[in-house]
């Protein structure tokens, strides 16, 4: 039987939407109510199975619910309902920047970054060398990181996240933002980490990429599972219901 790493099970997630704010005590007063909001479902009901050792795709259109999604994945956020479970240790590379501190270095950042994602101070030492060679900021590294680009950013973020040893690396779209030379090398780690019987699950916009990397994939629209599993047939089913140009 296929082991699982990660159970999503029926999971739902809000966000609040405020038409109306607001912006003082005296105009709530005045108005005698509070906010005037709505819950927007950003994801609906989503349910599957993200099988161990897999490399597994999320793909949609803009504001599916991808990142939401991840988020969840990596306990960012918390589903409304629903529960998600996992097997193992979870590391994410989210956002650009997420997780950094701007002021600190991209070194003291790494050290952060390391005891939040749970390694001992001895730890971070034993790796710290391979992290930096990994990121090839070069002598930034000793820089804080709000001077980084936004690719540098995502060469520290990623170095430290797969060299933390995770079960399962949750990615959103960060190899869109990386130079092609680092692109490759994250292939190749993705690769080693998949040998290594590790699951990656990423987002792309890139169905070339999901194609190329994934043995399974979901796509997701306006906050609901469309299509899961096998990749050739997710990817076109998402591409159908695009609209094309001159249609
Ligand atoms: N913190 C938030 N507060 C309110 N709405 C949010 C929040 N985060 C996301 N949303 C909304 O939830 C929906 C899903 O957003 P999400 O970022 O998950 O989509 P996505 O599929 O990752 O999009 P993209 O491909 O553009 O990155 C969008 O409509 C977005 O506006």
């Amino acid at each position: 039987m296929t082991e699982i790493a990660v159970h999503v099970d029926h999971v739902s997630k809000s966000f609040r939407m405020y038409y109306e704010r607001n912006q003082t005590l005296k105009a709530a007063i005045m108005r005698r109510r509070t906010s005037v909001h709505e819950d927007f479902w950003a994801l609906k009901d989503v349910s599957f199975d993200v099988p161990k050792g897999s490399t597994f795709g999320l793909i949609g259109s803009n504001g599916s619910g991808k990142s939401t999604l991840l988020k969840c994945l990596a306990n960012i956020y918390y589903p409304n309902k629903g529960t998600i479970s996992h097997t193992g240790r979870v590391a994410a590379m989210l956002e650009v920047g997420s997780g950094f501190h701007s002021e600190l270095s991209g070194r003291e950042n790494i050290y952060l970054n390391g005891s939040i994602l749970g390694m001992s101070k001895k730890q971070v030492e034993a790796k710290i060398d391979e992290i930096v060679d990994f990121a090839g900021v070069g002598q930034f590294i000793d820089q804080p990181v709000k001077n980084y680009s936004s690719g540098m950013y995502v060469r520290l973020g990623f170095a430290i996240s797969i060299n933390v040893d995770p079960d399962i690396l949750v990615v959103d779209e960060v190899l869109s933002v990386g130079d092609a030379e680092f692109q490759e090398r994250c292939f190749e780690r993705f690769g080693a980490l998949k040998e290594a019987g590790k699951t990656v699950i990423l987002v792309s916009h890139s169905t070339e990429t999901v194609r190329n990397m994934c043995d399974q994939a979901a796509w997701i629209n306006k906050g609901e599972l469309m299509q899961v599993g096998d990749v050739d047939s997710t990817i076109k089913a998402y591409l159908d219901s695009v609209p094309h140009d001159g249609q």
